[in-house]
């Protein structure tokens, strides 16, 4: 059996938790019988290939992995904003259930980590929301394209996360309520314009500084019409109707990062 699963991007701007969208960049999970865990690709050497690994744990949350052999191959870098950890808990989960519900993965997959966007944009595909425990894809693809300038330094998640405050004050939750609901009206609708105006937060993006999203939003590339921090950072998405000028702009402005436009891909891990 084989299952992959796509790097995912999270949030998209003010879906802090609750959004995500399914990206053309997949890890690849072949299980058979026997035994043994190996790992090729992002990772390897670095990730354990024992039961600790969390496609493995994922996939023990709900068959019995002995007697089975893992053999990953990993495409999505770590710690990146890009989802690395939910595609390794999609394949864990999509190998062990694959014809269970959905909103049994995400709970499975709760236990692993503590927030369900990448999880069910990894399992479904497209962009999706999720919320108290379920999830839906509400469009297949998006009005513009994701180009992810991708540093070489790494954020992790947790570290991220504990940079932000406790609470917010009302003015930027009721912003941010306001641009996810354009988000989601633009996605549905296909609207270019509405999705490029959703593309601000007031939750996460404030206390996670990035200079390259400042500095693309500050003079954005030709074909390029907004960006979001992908997921917890360090990646940042530059939206594009234009995908090549906005790329070569980009690869001009930012030597040190790899600029990789990832097409938004309509299905997931099942
Ligand atoms: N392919 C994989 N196989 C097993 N474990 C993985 C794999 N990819 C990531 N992980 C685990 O997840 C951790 C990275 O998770 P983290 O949530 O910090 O980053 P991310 O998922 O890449 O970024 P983000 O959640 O912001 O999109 C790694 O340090 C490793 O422990
Ligand atoms: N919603 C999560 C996504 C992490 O990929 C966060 O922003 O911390």
């Amino acid at each position: 059996m084989i299952v992959r699963a796509p790097a995912t991007s999270a949030n998209v701007g003010p879906g802090f938790d609750c959004v995500a969208v399914a990206l053309d960049l997949w890890n690849e999970l072949e299980l058979s019988d026997g035994d043994g865990i190996t790992i090729e690709g992002e990772g390897a050497g670095e990730l354990a290939a024992d039961a600790s690994n969390l496609a493995v744990r994922a996939y023990a949350l709900l068959a019995d992995p002995a007697g089975k052999r893992f053999r990953f191959t990993n495409r999505i870098p770590l710690e990146r904003g890009l989802g690395s950890s939910a595609a390794a808990i999609a394949l864990g989960l999509a190998a062990a259930a694959p014809r269970a519900p959905v909103d049994d993965l995400l709970a499975a997959g709760l236990t692993l980590e503590s927030h369900s966007d990448n999880l069910a944009a990894a399992l479904l595909g497209g962009l999706t929301v999720a919320w108290d425990g379920r999830a839906a894809r509400i469009a297949e693809t998006l009005p513009l394209a994701p180009v992810a300038v991708v540093p070489q330094t790494r954020t992790s998640t947790a570290a991220s996360r504990g940079t932000l405050p406790a609470a917010v004050s009302h003015a930027d939750a009721a912003s941010t309520a306001g641009r996810a609901a354009l988000l989601g009206a633009a996605a549905v609708s296909g609207d270019r314009m509405l999705f490029a105006e959703a593309l601000w937060d007031r939750l996460h993006e404030p206390y996670r500084p990035s200079a390259v999203l400042d500095a693309i939003r500050a003079e954005l590339p030709p074909g390029c019409a907004g960006a979001t921090l992908s997921g917890s950072g360090p990646t940042v998405i530059a939206w594009a109707a234009g995908v090549d000028a906005c790329a070569a702009a980009l690869r001009g402005r930012f030597p040190d990062h790899e600029v990789r436009p990832l097409a938004v891909v309509p299905r997931g891990a099942l």
